[in-house]
């Protein structure tokens, strides 16, 4: 399969608006030049055959996936301990081939490690919001998730091409602005 020609790997943390911001950028270029690639793809499908689980209801955004969140962390780090890439490379096999993936849930260094050993055309992007607003959003701290590597690992990581703030209409609009601009180069 060829390469796609860009790449675009989204960090943030919960209730951010990652997801929230892929999708619009998603709709706005087209099913046929873009797919969105989340890690959790491949990981919440094997999770959930291991665990008979309901694989949409792991997929969607609400208290099912919160539910099972710390499970599937604990679960995962095991299989990461042997294979660092192990869910990257399952995904990325697993991608459509299109002009431009979104990868919509990168959370570690070794994920950002992954991509740069076996893809040349990155942009890493780190989506923020404020506590406040990601309250608003339904974050709520749950022990063992908002401290566990999963979320934590790229905190100190300071090699973003782009750093965006998702707080309101206007900062997502810029966002979306500053990303399309990044991709038309
Ligand atoms: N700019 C925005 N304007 C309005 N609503 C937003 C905006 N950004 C995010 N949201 C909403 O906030 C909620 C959380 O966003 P989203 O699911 O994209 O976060 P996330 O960073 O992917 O979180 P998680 O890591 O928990 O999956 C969603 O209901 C989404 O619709």
């Amino acid at each position: 399969m060829e390469n796609p020609k860009h790449i675009l790997l989204f960090s943030g943390k919960r209730k951010s608006g990652k997801d929230f911001i892929c999708e619009k950028l998603k709709s706005i270029i087209g099913e046929e030049n873009c797919c969105i690639v989340r890690i959790s793809g491949p990981l919440k499908q094997l999770f959930a055959q291991n665990h008979n689980l309901q694989i949409n209801e792991l997929m969607s955004d609400g208290q099912y996936k919160e539910q099972h969140r710390l499970n599937m962390i604990t679960w995962s780090d095991e299989i990461r301990k042997g294979d660092p890439g192990y869910f990257c490379r399952a995904a990325c096999k697993s991608a459509a081939a299109k002009k431009l993936w979104i990868v919509s849930d990168i959370r570690r260094k070794t994920d950002i490690k992954w991509f740069k050993e076996n893809y040349s055309n990155l942009q890493l992007i780190r989506i923020s919001a404020d506590l406040e607003i990601r309250k608003e959003r339904g974050w709520v701290f749950t022990a063992g998730v908002d401290d566990a590597e999963s979320e934590c690992d790229l905190d100190d990581f300071n090699s973003w091409g782009m750093e965006m703030a998702n707080n309101n209409h206007e900062d997502y609009q810029n966002a979306i602005s500053a990303i399309l601009k990044l991709i038309s180069q």
